[in-house]
């Protein structure tokens, strides 16, 4: 039996993996990442971030295209769902096209088709088609992500996922009139309003109190209202069973212990995604739970020299956190498996791209004492943006620790959120202060200048 020796080995090969993996490779060491998708670049360009947000901006101009009709943009416009489903599909090909070329500039780097199994800390196992091949690693990274959770529910196979939504040559290529989604977390309500946006009929059930759960409830409450029409929001549901009705389905659901039931063309089930555990890593006594394999900020396992980033260990489930996350794992590993980078699980910009987006980053009132956050505000209403983009619902919040004023997080419901919760993510990371963001003057018309202008609100 041959053993193939490489610095590291790469269990994946998406976020989570291959920033590590080049990091490795500009310090002269050998990689070998592992996908059984034989591509760069995991789930997020595969079925998750790329392709969902292609849709989103397709439905997004529509919107804005209906919207400015009053304002000197006449004729009917048509959805060609077919068309839009083509261009998602062109747009994974083009970023396919564009990491297998970093890839093969990187000849220290080779990517296999195939699966990784651990077999001792050192060994890994990896089977692909022509058989099995055997690895002594001197590191390991984990990166191996999350896949869809499929709940115990009755007729849980008529329904489509994100997988059969998004990924390449996707399952549905005709447009539903009408949907039903099961879930209100990030897929769930993103892809909810996307249909909606479009002019599909859509009902989305969630099963406790709160849509988008676990977030900031001001800034859901804030948010909920400017979502598109056409869209029915449900909550404190218990979903029943999915039956099949000739093209359609019917699900089944109790609400205030009455029995409903609704007959739709697609029903969408996004309740959630699970860690994916490559074999053996139990066997080898890595700890891990229904989140994922139990890490700290140094991204090391029980075994100094394997790493697990990325969904897989559950912390922040995002694709520029698992960038960052294995970034830090290559540092490490650099620094002969001694702590010297740290991931910070804590201020991550997170956007839910509704339309309109919400993101958020940091500390919100809904999880600090109350009290030790002063809190300073900007209304799109008053902004130059928003009001040529007649878009003025939504707001920018920052808060501050009193005293300091150094800014520890912020929401903002509206027209660019999603940029602009990174810029306000950059001043956190630099430690700034209501002061700092308050003197300096952001671009006009640009929406940034809300940031400035909620810090001097405050003086
Ligand atoms: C619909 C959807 C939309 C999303 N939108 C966003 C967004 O807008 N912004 C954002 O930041 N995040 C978004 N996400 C989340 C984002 O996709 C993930 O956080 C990101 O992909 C995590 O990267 P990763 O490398 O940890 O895991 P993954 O991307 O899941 O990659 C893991 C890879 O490991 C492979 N693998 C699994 N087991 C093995 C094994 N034993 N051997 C070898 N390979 C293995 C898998 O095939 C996979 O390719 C979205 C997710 C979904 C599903
Ligand atoms: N914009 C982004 O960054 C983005 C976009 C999409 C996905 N993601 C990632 O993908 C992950 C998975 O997304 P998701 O939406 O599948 O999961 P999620 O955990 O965000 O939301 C699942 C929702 O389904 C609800 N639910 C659970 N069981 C239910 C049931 N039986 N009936 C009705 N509702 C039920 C939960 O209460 C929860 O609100 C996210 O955690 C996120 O990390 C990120």
């Amino acid at each position: 039996m041959t053993v193939n020796e490489v610095d590291l080995l790469c269990v994946g090969a998406g976020g989570g993996a291959y920033p590590a993996a080049f990091r490795l490779a500009k310090a002269g060491k050998k990689v070998l990442m592992v996908d059984p998708k034989g591509v760069m670049s995991g789930n997020c360009l595969y079925e998750g971030c790329v392709p969902s947000k292609a849709v989103r901006e397709t439905a997004a101009f529509y919107q804005d295209a209906q919207r400015f009709q009053p304002f000197g943009l006449a004729g009917n416009l048509q959805v060609d769902f077919a068309a839009m489903m083509q261009h998602k599909d062109a747009i994974q090909e083009r970023r396919y096209a564009q990491h297998a070329a970093e890839l093969a500039a990187e000849p220290r780097i080779r990517l296999t088709k195939g699966l990784a199994r651990l077999i001792d800390p050192h060994t890994v196992k990896v089977d692909t088609d022509a058989g099995t091949d055997t690895y002594h690693a001197q590191h390991i990274l984990i990166a191996s992500g999350s896949d869809v959770f499929t709940p115990p529910l009755p007729g849980a196979e008529w329904c489509l996922t994100s997988h059969d939504l998004y990924k390449p040559s996707p399952a549905m290529r005709t447009f539903p009139k009408k949907m039903l989604i099961i879930g209100g977390g990030y897929i769930g309500l993103e892809t909810a309003t996307f249909f909606a946006a479009l002019g599909t009929e859509v009902t989305l059930l969630q099963k406790g109190a709160q849509i988008l759960n676990g977030m900031d409830p001001t800034m859901v409450n804030l948010l909920l209202p400017l979502l598109p029409k056409g869209l029915e929001l449900r909550t404190n549901v218990e979903v029943q069973r999915v039956e099949k009705t000739g093209t359609g389905r019917r699900v089944v659901w109790l609400q205030d212990g009455e029995e409903q039931n609704q007959e739709v063309d697609a029903v969408l089930l996004a309740v959630g995604r699970r860690p994916v555990i490559p074999e053996g890593a139990e066997a080898l006594g890595i700890a891990f739970d229904h989140h994922g394999i139990q890490v700290g900020p140094s991204l090391q396992t029980r075994f100094p020299h394997i790493y697990a980033a990325g969904d897989v260990n559950g912390r922040v489930p995002l694709f520029h956190a698992a960038v960052r996350q294995s970034l830090v794992a290559g540092h490490n590993i650099l620094a002969g498996n001694v702590p010297a980078d740290y991931a910070d699980f804590d201020h991550v910009p997170t956007t839910v791209f509704t339309l309109p987006a919400a993101a958020y980053i940091g500390l919100t009132p809904a999880k600090a004492p109350p009290g030790s956050l002063l809190e300073a505000h900007y209304a799109f209403s008053e902004d130059s943006r928003a009001q040529i983009l007649e878009r003025m619902d939504g707001e920018i919040r920052l808060f501050f620790e009193p005293g300091s004023l150094r800014i520890r997080g912020a929401w903002i419901v509206g027209i660019d959120a999603g940029s602009l919760i990174g810029q306000v993510g950059t001043a956190i990371a630099g430690g700034m202060t209501a002061y700092d963001l308050a003197r300096f003057a952001d671009q006009h018309p640009m929406s940034a200048e809300g940031i400035g202008k909620a810090a001097r609100s405050i003086m």
